[in-house]
């Protein structure tokens, strides 16, 4: 079977937590993302740990937001542990992207992070970002399109909007999935995985409703068979 379209977010405080959950969730998502917890505390080793024997695309989520060469600089650095996809933070500008696309291995898509989907509109006021969120994650997605990023991470809440925006070839990357009746912690803007899927996102970033579940091998399978079921 075809592993779902599923990044699990692998935020554990060590990193035999980490490649066990990864060894459990494998063999029914795509992708395994790593962050800066596991990334500050263990460095560049803990890819291969996670990637273990299974060759599951990497995710690596550095959010990097800096000033064009110094993000070269990192997204160089990083190129050789060849992630799937890398991060960087759209409002560090159209220049700062492209440097991170043009330092990247050419099999490495940088993914510009939108708008937060732990931030609601009033937090947006107040930093600066006055109006509806989606007007802010379209006018960051334009720019981060034009800059060379191929992959956008955005809420579920905005993805139909910047699919229309967007076109078929850049990929939609949503956090802010929670299954029906999960806890929603410190997510805002969120939608279930069926709803995510349904309205245009290509991956689907879910971590503690799998892994904080009793068995994450069987809540990934378990949301998994539910894509399969509700969006064919
Ligand atoms: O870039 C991300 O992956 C990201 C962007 C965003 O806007 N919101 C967001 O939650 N994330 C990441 O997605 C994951 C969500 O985890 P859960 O809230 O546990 O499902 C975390 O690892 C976050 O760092």
């Amino acid at each position: 079977m075809t592993p779902a379209p599923i990044a699990v977010a692998l935020d554990a405080p060590d990193l035999e937590t980490a490649a066990r959950w990864a060894a459990l969730v494998t063999p029914h998502v795509s992708t395994v993302k790593v962050g800066l917890e596991l990334y500050l505390r263990y460095g560049p080793d803990v890819i291969a740990s996670v990637r273990g024997a299974s060759g599951v695309q990497v995710f690596l989520d550095l959010k990097l937001h800096d000033i064009p060469n110094t993000v070269a600089g990192a997204s160089r650095a990083v190129s050789r542990l060849r992630p799937a996809i890398l991060t960087v933070h759209a409002a560090g500008g159209p220049a700062m992207i492209r440097a991170a696309v043009e330092s990247a291995a050419s099999n490495t898509q940088i993914a510009a992070v939108t708008i937060l989907t732990s931030l609601t509109e009033a937090d947006l006021s107040r930093i600066g970002l006055a109006g509806p969120a989606d007007d802010a994650v379209r006018r960051l997605a334009a720019l981060s399109v034009e800059a060379g990023a191929t992959a956008l991470v955005c809420s579920p809440n905005e993805v139909s909007a910047l699919r229309a925006e967007v076109g078929a070839g850049i990929t939609l990357i949503t956090p802010g999935v929670r299954p029906t009746g999960a806890a929603m912690q410190d997510q805002v803007r969120v939608a279930t995985p069926e709803q995510a899927l349904a309205d245009g996102a290509d991956l689907l970033v879910i971590g503690r409703p799998i892994t904080g579940a009793a068995d994450p091998g069987a809540a990934a399978a378990a949301i998994a068979a539910s894509l399969r079921r509700h969006v064919p």
